[in-house]
C-alpha cells in the first residue's frame, strides 16, 4: 500500500472514533508524526502514526507549525519529493495559498528555492518577501486547519486516485481518500473536476486582480532603507513628535509601529510572532471579488456641467449645450429679438456695461497692450504724486489773490469750450471761477485726471515707464487720449534757484540727467523725486505738450496730447526747448524725427542759417511771425555780434547737428551764454539777472577771455561730451577738466535759472523764455 494511503486510510479510522469531538474545540488535538521508533507500529520505515497532544501539551504555534510541516511532509512524500522538507513545506504552503486565492501561480523556480529559515526578508526582492510572510502566516496557522480540513474531508468524502498529482491539484482532502474508494462513480469525479476548474478560473481571477492591488501598492510604497532598524526607529520616532505638530500624530504613529514591526521581521525570518497587518488584511478577507470591482479614481465618469446662464449678463440666450453653434443658432433664429453680432462675439461678462453704459466693445487689457511683460524699473526712483515747497520755497511763495482769478464767462448753451477764457489764459474752472456744472464744464482737466487715477488701474492711469534702446527710460501710454487731453502730472519737488545751484553743484553734480523745469515764480520743479512724468523723453517732432495752468490759485504743471492724439502704445514726448547753458549739459538727441535738431536744445544757429530763402518768407507771413521776427532779429543782433567778438579761434566752428561736437567749446559756451543774456534782456520776463546788465557783461567779459586761454583745454571737454552720446543708462557721465567745470558751475551759478526750460502754458503773468527761443528758432 502506498504510503500516503495508509497513512489516510489510518487517519481515517482515528477520525471516526471520535466524530462526536471536533478537533478544534476538544482536549486533545491529532497530530501527525513520525513513529519514534521502527517497531511503534509498522515494520514499514515510513510508516506514520498519529498521536494526540493533550490541552496542556499543545505546542506553540511555531513548534507545531515546524512539528506539522517536517512530520506531515516527511510522510507523505518523502520518496517521491527528495528534494528536502524545505521544498516540500514551501509546496504545500503555496498551494494553500493558490486555494484560498490569496497569491497567483508562483514560478516553481522562486517556490522551489525558497526556505522557511534560510532566507531573509531583506535580502529578498518584495514579491519574495510578500510571499514568504504570507507563507509564514499559514504555517502559523496550519496545526489548526488540520482538523478543520479533515473534518471537510469526512464530509465530502472526495477522493484522489491520482496520487502525487492530486496532491498538488485539488484539496488536501483529496489525500483522505481511501483506494477502495477507486471505484467511486466517475460522474462524480468529473463533475468534482469542474467544480474544481470554475474553482480555480475563479482563484485565477481573484489573483490577477489581487496581483494588480499588489502592484499598485508596491508602486506607492516607500523604499525600504537597509540601514540599521534601530536608527530608522529614532528617526522616525523624531519625526512622528515633529509630525504630531502638525496633527498627523496618530496616523505616523502606526505608521512608525508598522515599519519597526517590519523591520524587526527582517532579522526574525523564521518565526514571525505576529504577522504584518496589512499583509494579513490583505489574506484574509480582503481581497477583491469580481463582483465588486474597484474603480480608480481617475476612470471613473465625470458629469458634464452645462453652464446654464450667466456667460453673457445682460443678454438671455436659449442655448443648448448638446448642440454645436450653428445647430444652437438655426434653433434660436426664430426666438430672438435681436440680431446677433456675427463679426466679434461679446467680452465675456461685460454684455450688461455695453447695454448699460453704451460703451464700446474693448478688448482685455492684457491682450490690447502691446508692451511685454516684466519691462525693467527704474529702481532709484522715488515717486511723488504732489508738488511739496522744499526750504525757503514756502517762505518765498507769493500766495495767488484771489482777485487775481479769472473769471468764466462762458453760458450753459455754450459750455467752457475753446473760447473759454479761462481755458485760453490756462485757468481751470472751478466752483469758484465758473458759473457751470462740471457737466457743462469742459475746462476741468485737472479735476478730471484727478478722477481717473484715483480710480485706479493701468487703463486709468494711463502711463507707464518703459525701457528704450538709446535715451533710458521713457512713458508709454497704456491707452488713447484725445487731442489736447490731460495725461500725466509733472510734480516734484518745488525748490528756489538757490537750492538749485546747490543741488546741481553737490547732489547731482555727476548726473547725466536732470529732472529740473522752470516752475512759477522764479521757482524751480525738480522731480528727482517726482511723477511718473519726469521720465517722458524730449523729441523734436512730439507728440504732447508740456502745459503750465492754475488749478485753484496754485501752478501746476501737466503733459497734454498734442493736436493728433495718443494711440495705445505709442512713446509720449514733447519738446525740452532744452537749453544746457553749460556745455557739460549739452546732450545729442536721439528721437530719430525727421526734423532732429540734433541736440536737446534749439536748433544750431548755422543751420538755420543755411535754411532755404523760400522758407523764411512763409514762416515770416502773418502777424504772429512778424512779431517773432522782431524778437528774432534782436536776439540774432546780438548774438552775432557777440560772437563775432567771440571767434577769436580760427577754426572755431558752431557745434553740428548730429553728434559732431568736435568744435571748440569755449566759443559755443560763449555763444550760449550771450544769446541767454540777450535773451533775457529783451524777453524774459524773468528779472533776476536781466535788470543787471553791468553785471552780466561782466560775466560774459570774464568767460571769453578764460575762453580764449583755454581754447587748447576744450577739444578734450568736447570729446567728453561726445562720450555722453554713447552712455549707458545710470552710467556715470565722463569727468571733465576741473578748471572747466568750475567755470561752468560758476557761470549757472549767476545765469542758469533752470538746466531745462518748460513749453509752459501761456499765462497772463509768466511767459518762460523757452517759447520765446523756440519762436526763435523757427525763424
Ligand atoms: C527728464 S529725463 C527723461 C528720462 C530719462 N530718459 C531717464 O532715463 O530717466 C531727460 C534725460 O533723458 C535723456 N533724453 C531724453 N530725451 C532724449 C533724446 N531725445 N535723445 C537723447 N537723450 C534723451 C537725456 O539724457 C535727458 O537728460
Amino acid at each position: 500500500m502506498p504510503l500516503r494511503q495508509s497513512l489516510l486510510s489510518f487517519y481515517r479510522t482515528h477520525t471516526s472514533k471520535n466524530e462526536s469531538e471536533p478537533f478544534t474545540s476538544s482536549k486533545t488535538r491529532p497530530t501527525l508524526t513520525r513513529a519514534a521508533s521502527p517497531s511503534s507500529s509498522d515494520t514499514d520505515p515510513d510508516t506514520i502514526v498519529v498521536s494526540t497532544y493533550s490541552q496542556s501539551q499543545l505546542p506553540t504555534p511555531s513548534e507545531s507549525s515546524l512539528d506539522v510541516s517536517i512530520e506531515d511532509a516527511r510522510a507523505v512524500s518523502m520518496k517521491q519529493v527528495p528534494k528536502g522538507r524545505a521544498r516540500r513545506v514551501s509546496r504545500r504552503l503555496a498551494r494553500d495559498e493558490r486555494q484560498n486565492g490569496l497569491i497567483e501561480d508562483m514560478e516553481d523556480e522562486s517556490i522551489k528555492n525558497r526556505t522557511v529559515s534560510g532566507e531573509t526578508l531583506v535580502n529578498m526582492d518584495n514579491t519574495s518577501q510578500s510571499t514568504l510572510v504570507k507563507e509564514s502566516i499559514a504555517a502559523l496557522d496550519l496545526a489548526w486547519n488540520m482538523s478543520e480540513v479533515f473534518a471537510r474531508e469526512n464530509k465530502t468524502g472526495l477522493l484522489d486516485a491520482k496520487g502525487q498529482k492530486a496532491l498538488d491539484d485539488s484539496d488536501f482532502a483529496d489525500t483522505t481518500q481511501n483506494a477502495d474508494e477507486d471505484m467511486v462513480d466517475e460522474e462524480e469525479n468529473r463533475l468534482q473536476e469542474e467544480k474544481a476548474a470554475a474553482k480555480k478560473a475563479k482563484m485565477a481571477a481573484n489573483n490577477k486582480l489581487w496581483e494588480e492591488r499588489r502592484k499598485t501598492a508596491e508602486k506607492h510604497a516607500t523604499r525600504r532603507s537597509s540601514r540599521i532598524p534601530g536608527f530608522d526607529k529614532a528617526g522616525e520616532i523624531a519625526s512622528m513628535f515633529a509630525n504630531s505638530v502638525l496633527g498627523k500624530r496618530k496616523d505616523r504613529g502606526s505608521e512608525v509601529e508598522s515599519r519597526s514591526r517590519k523591520s524587526m521581521g527582517s532579522l526574525a525570518t523564521s518565526s514571525i510572532q505576529e504577522p504584518d497587518k496589512k499583509k494579513r488584511r490583505v489574506s484574509e478577507g480582503a481581497t477583491p471579488t469580481l463582483e465588486e470591482p474597484i474603480q480608480p479614481k481617475s476612470q471613473r465618469r465625470r458629469e458634464k456641467k452645462w453652464l446654464a446662464s450667466g456667460l453673457y449678463a445682460g443678454q438671455p440666450r436659449v442655448f443648448d449645450g448638446r448642440l454645436n453653434e450653428s445647430k444652437n443658432r438655426q434653433k434660436s433664429a426664430p426666438v430672438l429679438p435681436f440680431k446677433e453680432n456675427t463679426v466679434l462675439p461679446l467680452p465675456m461678462y461685460a454684455g450688461e456695461r455695453l447695454l448699460k453704459q453704451g460703451r464700446d466693445f474693448k478688448l482685455p487689457f492684457d491682450i490690447f497692450s502691446p508692451l511685454p511683460a516684466g519691462q525693467p524699473k527704474p529702481d532709484e526712483w522715488r515717486k511723488v504724486n504732489k508738488n511739496v515747497f522744499v526750504g525757503d520755497a514756502a517762505q518765498s511763495w507769493r500766495v495767488s489773490k484771489y482777485d487775481e482769478y479769472s473769471s468764466c464767462m462762458c453760458k450753459p448753451e455754450t459750455g467752457c469750450d475753446h473760447n473759454c477764457m479761462n481755458r485760453c489764459m490756462f485757468y481751470e474752472c472751478d466752483e469758484r471761477n465758473c458759473d457751470l456744472t462740471a457737466e457743462q464744464c469742459g475746462n476741468r482737466q485737472f479735476e478730471d485726471l484727478r478722477q481717473r487715477v484715483k480710480k485706479g488701474g493701468k487703463y486709468n492711469v494711463g502711463v507707464e515707464v518703459i525701457k528704450t534702446a538709446d535715451r533710458g527710460y521713457g512713458v508709454r501710454s497704456n491707452r488713447t487720449f484725445e487731442p489736447n487731453q490731460i495725461i500725466v502730472e509733472y510734480t516734484g519737488e518745488i525748490i528756489t534757484q538757490e537750492e538749485c545751484e546747490r543741488r546741481m553743484k553737490s547732489m547731482y553734480k555727476n548726473n547725466e540727467c536732470y529732472y529740473l523745469m522752470l516752475f512759477d515764480q522764479n521757482m524751480i520743479i525738480d522731480a528727482t523725486r517726482g511723477s511718473i512724468a519726469r521720465f517722458v523723453n524730449h523729441s523734436c517732432a512730439p507728440n504732447c505738450r508740456m502745459e503750465k495752468w492754475t488749478v485753484n490759485g496754485k501752478p501746476r504743471m501737466a503733459l497734454f496730447a498734442g493736436d493728433r492724439g495718443i494711440m495705445t502704445g505709442e512713446e509720449l514726448s514733447y519738446d525740452y526747448n532744452f537749453d544746457p547753458y553749460s556745455l557739460k549739459n549739452v546732450q545729442v538727441c536721439h528721437c530719430g524725427a525727421e526734423n532732429c535738431r540734433g541736440v536737446l536744445g534749439p536748433r544750431p544757429k548755422e543751420e538755420r542759417k543755411q535754411k532755404s530763402p523760400e522758407e523764411e518768407p512763409k514762416k515770416r507771413s502773418g502777424k504772429l511771425a512778424g512779431a517773432k521776427r522782431k524778437i528774432a532779429e534782436v536776439i540774432e543782433e546780438g548774438t552775432i555780434r557777440l560772437t563775432k567778438k567771440a571767434k577769436v579761434a580760427p577754426k572755431a566752428k558752431v557745434y553740428r547737428s548730429n553728434s559732431n561736437f568736435n568744435s571748440p567749446v569755449t566759443v559755443r559756451k560763449l555763444k550760449v551764454l550771450k544769446k541767454t543774456v540777450l535773451h533775457k534782456q529783451n524777453t524774459s520776463p524773468l528779472k533776476g539777472l536781466a535788470r543787471q546788465p553791468s553785471k552780466l557783461k561782466k560775466i560774459v567779459a570774464s568767460a571769453k577771455v578764460k575762453a580764449a586761454k583755454q581754447r587748447v583745454v576744450s577739444t578734450t571737454s568736447s570729446t567728453a561730451l561726445i562720450d555722453n552720446d554713447d552712455r549707458k543708462p545710470g552710467a556715470k557721465p565722463v569727468s571733465r577738466s576741473s578748471s572747466l567745470r568750475e567755470k561752468a558751475s560758476s557761470v549757472k551759478s549767476r545765469m542758469v535759472r533752470t538746466v531745462r526750460g518748460a513749453q509752459s502754458g501761456r499765462s497772463r503773468t509768466i511767459r518762460p523764455i523757452m517759447d520765446e527761443m523756440d519762436e526763435k528758432n523757427d525763424l
